[in-house]
């Protein structure tokens, strides 16, 4: 994808893999112009995924988008994307408990909602772990919004180098092995 991301609306509807520079890789989609779904490849919670995250995004300045949400487990997250640039600066503030105790949160969040809210209440929040980090972009795919394909199953090995290499989509953006 080489366009030039000029509005919001060049912006909603795309789908990206990045590797940030700690090595920790994300999948993110930018669902609608209130709604974020992502895939975690590497790094501590390796493994977690979520769809349907409500998420507030804004465009700063032309072609410069702003990205924030606070998540079930506590975790908060800022996203400033450069995409004309291939770049990305992210910052994690995660809970202690997280921390202590990833292996809860490495899930399809969606279907353990209760779990995540009994954990936050049960460990400690403080202190947080902040993670700043920016980030490369290795892919960039126009999926259109509200496209229920884009992140649809859990991640493997094998997943950000099938999309890379384009074969995990049809022409339509759809998945092909469903
Ligand atoms: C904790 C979620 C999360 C999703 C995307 C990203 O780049 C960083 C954090």
């Amino acid at each position: 994808m080489t366009k030039e991301f000029k509005t919001l609306d060049d912006f909603l509807g795309t789908h990206f893999i990045y590797t940030y520079d700690n090595g920790w890789e994300y999948e993110w989609y930018a669902k609608n112009d209130h709604t974020v779904d992502y895939r975690i490849h590497g790094g501590m919670v390796a493994g977690r995924w979520v769809t349907d995250q409500e998420a507030n995004i804004v465009m700063l300045v032309p072609g410069i988008y702003k990205v924030a949400w606070t998540e079930p487990t506590g975790t908060d997250v800022a996203l400033d994307f450069v995409p004309n640039e291939g770049k990305l600066n992210g910052t994690i503030f995660f809970p202690k408990w997280v921390q202590d105790h990833p292996e809860i949160t490495v899930t399809y969040q969606n279907e353990h909602i209760d779990v995540m809210e009994a954990a936050r209440e049960k460990y400690d929040t403080y202190p947080k772990l902040v993670v700043p980090e920016f980030a490369k972009i290795t892919y960039m795919g126009d999926a259109g919004q509200n496209n229920e394909d884009v992140i649809s199953e859990a991640p493997y090995a094998s997943l950000p180098d099938d999309i890379r290499a384009g074969k995990y989509f049809d022409a339509n953006y759809k998945r092909i092995n469903k």
